[in-house]
């Protein structure tokens, strides 16, 4: 049997990408994941795409609302309830969303660093705008569909898929949040190495039929299985062909291949699996767009925990984006 990986990008034939850096840690407590773009783009990482062939820009949306973002960090004013600034993630989500857009009408792949996940409401919003039936890969040991009403952290970043499917009760959602659309249907997203989930969320994604592939589903069906079942679940009209979209929360990986990530769960997937992933990805022509979220040099114990991270993190949006073995 030959098997060749051909990468193909069928909603980009120009090869067109924009780097969108979101260093914004607002939607956690751990500062540092905002230091997540600036290591990876240190790390070589436009070169390397420009080698895999993509003309490639980098677009910074928080450059001038950083400042403003340190400033509103301060405020103990932007609490609502136990959940932390939430105005805050409103109003820097609505500037990723608002760049994540522009490059996509200029035809250009969005590939955006984090940050924390909080930021996906900006990426996964904008581009269910333009390919309304894209599919959303959620790649995470986290199911990050607590409602404002089911955190107990009060972190938004364990948040964005409720608000990104509108589960929360409009009169509680703060109206820095109100521009999220909301209109992403549960049979459109499916997770793959989930983990750590909190009881309300199991409620809610039992309750929603949600199609979510823990390890033990990788353990038991091995990933290539378990890959091809989650494009089917996002898209089974046309048996697992069609957009998706893929949020990659680093912590999905075993904290040995990442260890400087702010939550952290023993039991990840290993190296290869989370590479093969991206690269299956690339070979079905189909991804429209990638997040790569929760990157934190600052929370690394060790010297050799920083350049595994981010030698990790790099190597994933490589896959994605058309390295191959051979
Ligand atoms: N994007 C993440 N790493 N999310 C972790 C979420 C953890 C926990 N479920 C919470 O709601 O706080
Ligand atoms: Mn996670
Ligand atoms: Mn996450």
């Amino acid at each position: 049997m030959t098997v060749t990986t051909a990468p193909s990008y069928k909603y980009y034939e120009s090869q067109r990408l924009s780097i969108i850096t979101a260093p914004f840690s607002g939607g956690q407590s751990r500062s540092g994941v905002e230091k997540g773009p600036k290591y990876m783009l240190n790390h070589g990482l436009q070169n390397s795409l420009t080698k895999l062939g993509w003309s490639t820009v980098i677009t910074e949306p928080l450059s001038s609302a950083i400042l403003q973002i340190k400033k509103d960090e301060m405020d103990q004013n932007d609490r609502m309830g136990i959940v932390k600034r939430p105005n805050l993630v409103g109003k820097v989500t609505k500037l990723i969303y608002e760049t994540v857009t522009k490059s996509l009408s200029n035809e250009r792949f969005p590939l955006t660093l984090g940050g924390d996940h909080s930021i996906a409401m900006g990426t996964v919003s904008a581009v269910i705008d333009k390919f309304p039936d894209a599919g959303l890969l959620w790649i995470d040991a986290h199911a990050d569909i607590n409602t404002l009403t089911s955190t107990d952290s009060g972190n938004l970043h364990g948040c964005p898929v409720s608000f990104l499917m509108g589960l929360n009760d409009k009169k509680m959602v703060p109206e820095s949040m109100e521009w999220i659309p909301g209109n992403l249907k549960p049979n459109k997203i499916a997770y793959i190495g989930l983990r750590d989930i909190d009881e309300g969320e199991k409620k809610i994604l039992k309750n929603l039929g949600i199609a979510a592939f823990s390890m033990y589903h990788v353990d038991r069906l091995g990933i290539n299985e378990v890959i091809e079942m989650a494009m089917r679940a996002i898209h089974p009209e046309t048996n697992g062909d069609g957009p998706i979209m893929c949020s990659y929360d680093v912590d999905a990986l075993d904290p040995l291949y990442v260890p400087a990530t702010g939550t952290p769960v023993r039991g990840g997937l290993t190296l290869r699996e989370g590479l093969f992933l991206v690269e299956r990805l690339a070979e079905t022509g189909n991804l429209v767009g990638l997040d790569i979220v929760e990157v934190n040099p600052d929370l690394a114990s060790k010297d050799d925990h920083v350049s595994d991270t981010i030698a990790t993190s790099c190597s994933i949006a490589r896959c994605a984006l058309g390295e191959t073995l051979l």
